[in-house]
């Protein structure tokens, strides 16, 4: 059989990962293919950077749009990345009849809808192995490999960035702006690198998941979005000593129903991305550096656990390529037979929304600080029994760790049972405003993933 022409839009990291990768493993990839995969075509706006990297016998262009009018290229790999030129690209691109290979979360996340029922109505493939998790097949594991179970919930590291951050902050004690540049200059980093520290690449990754976890269209306008900026190192310390890991996890759950929420007959998709507790005896909880865990909890299967480079060129590079081969196998075939976009066939998708996060119910950590004189917690405990949260554990910093001595500040460090958001938002409402707390109260959420 013919080789597959493939057009690349974009020679940055993740692009010339591709190129190179398909190159080294050429052989290896035909054997599995049935046929050959050649990258034909190059885009990019730095040509001559661009014909650095791919030699003499590959066409390098300047505009993208020439790639998509040459009617050898069968496949068109978007590597440009963000909402805007891209999204024009690849939708003229399945205009054209070309299948579409894209590691672009954001351009899903958000136009996802739009984008895969072109496809559809055309009769072509957009996949997007590299859009989560990098080289990790998550995608995969999710639309194929757990199609029996219910999947009731999903829980990541899903942000290489901000995992290399927390994780360098710890171990080797570097600052917050040292560490961004480290992921930086290795490549993990958005070309906007605020949608790492802000939560927002780990939410267009979390809202795909959910979306194919769930079979409803990509909702990424609803997800809760927190990243890491405000997070202190004092909270890093206390969660330590209460046995668990602060990480920055998207996490998406099924929810139908709940003796804590407001209505007993709530249904609704928790979408959420926020620092997150997790008991450091999870493996999730030792996932360092850049790398990436994704944890799919299904009700035949159990929970499961998905490990790896979640960035980087040719961790990033292996999820493409792995896509293209599917391509290149499914080319011909009827597209009735294919993976649907979402993992549930287009008519059978359900219209599900997000939950406020008022509806949501997890557990949670708080750290008041407080002045040191009696009376103080059982305040705090009798506001939070009034409002129906339950206390799990309490811990108590004494003044000489927190204001030195003679200081007439404590900090008291709380974690709480499952409780509805809204409840928790109302009674931190009359914490706050206790005389006795003297600072703003630290709230996080705490997840035990069993
Ligand atoms: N870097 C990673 O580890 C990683 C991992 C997973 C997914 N992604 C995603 O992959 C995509 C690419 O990321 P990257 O890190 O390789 O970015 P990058 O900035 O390194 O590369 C983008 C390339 O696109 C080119 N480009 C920009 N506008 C263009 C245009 N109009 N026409 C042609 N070329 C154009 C740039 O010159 C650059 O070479 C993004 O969607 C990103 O979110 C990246
Ligand atoms: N910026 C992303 C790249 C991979 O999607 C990260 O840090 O995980
Ligand atoms: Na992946």
């Amino acid at each position: 059989m013919k080789a597959i022409q493939v057009g690349l839009l974009g020679i940055g990291t993740v692009g010339s990962g591709t190129f190179a990768v398909l190159q080294r493993n050429q052989e290896e990839i035909r054997r599995r293919a049935g046929r050959g995969i050649e990258i034909t075509m190059v885009a990019d706006l730095d040509t001559a950077r661009a014909k650095a990297l791919v030699g003499e016998h590959v066409q390098v262009v300047g505009d993208a749009r020439a790639v998509i009018a040459n009617p050898d290229i069968e496949v068109v790999i978007e590597l440009i990345g963000g909402y805007g030129i891209a999204r024009t690209l690849v939708l003229e691109a399945i205009a054209a009849g070309k299948h579409v290979v894209t590691a672009n979360k954001a351009l899903l996340a958000v136009h996802g809808t739009e984008i895969f029922q072109a496809a559809a109505d055309k009769g072509v493939m957009v996949a997007f192995e590299a859009a989560v998790a990098g080289g990790i097949p998550i995608i995969k594991a999710l639309r194929e490999g757990l199609t029996a179970n219910r999947i009731q919930w999903i829980a990541g590291i899903i942000n290489g960035t901000t995992n290399f951050i927390l994780s360098e902050m710890r171990d080797k004690g570097l600052d917050f702006d040292a560490a961004l540049k480290d992921a930086q200059r290795l490549g993990y980093a958005e070309a906007d690198p605020t949608f790492d520290i802000e939560g927002v690449d780990a939410a267009h990754k979390a809202t795909l998941m959910s979306a194919i976890a769930f079979g409803i269209p990509v909702q990424f306008d609803k997800a809760h979005v927190e990243g890491i900026t405000q997070l202190a190192a004092t909270d890093i310390k206390y969660a330590e000593q209460l046995g668990y890991r602060i990480k920055l996890l998207g996490f998406t759950k099924r929810r139908e129903g709940n003796e804590l929420t407001s209505s007993p007959a709530v249904r609704g998709v928790e979408l959420r991305v926020h620092p997150t507790l997790v008991p450091a005896k999870r493996l999730i909880a030792n996932v360092e550096g850049a790398m990436n865990a994704v944890v799919v909890n299904g009700d035949a299967v159990g929970t499961t656990l998905y490990y790896g480079k979640g960035a980087g060129a040719e961790p990033t590079a292996s999820a493409v390529i792995a896509d293209l081969v599917d391509v290149a196998r499914l080319a011909t075939s009827d597209p009735q037979h294919r993976v649907p976009h979402l993992a549930f066939q287009p008519g059978a998708m359900r219209d599900v929304s997000v939950l406020p996060m008022d509806e949501i119910v997890t557990s949670y950590y708080l750290r008041l600080t407080v002045a040191d004189e009696a009376g103080v917690l059982a305040r705090v405990a009798t506001i939070l029994a009034d409002a129906g949260i339950s206390v799990d554990a309490l811990l108590q910093r004494e003044a000489d760790e927190v204001g030195g001595e003679g200081s007439t500040q404590t900090d008291l460090i709380i974690l709480t049972h499952e409780a509805r958001e809204g409840a928790m938002n109302g009674a931190l409402t009359q914490l706050q405003a206790l005389p006795t707390v003297l600072a703003p109260i630290v709230r996080i959420r705490k997840e035990e993933l069993n």
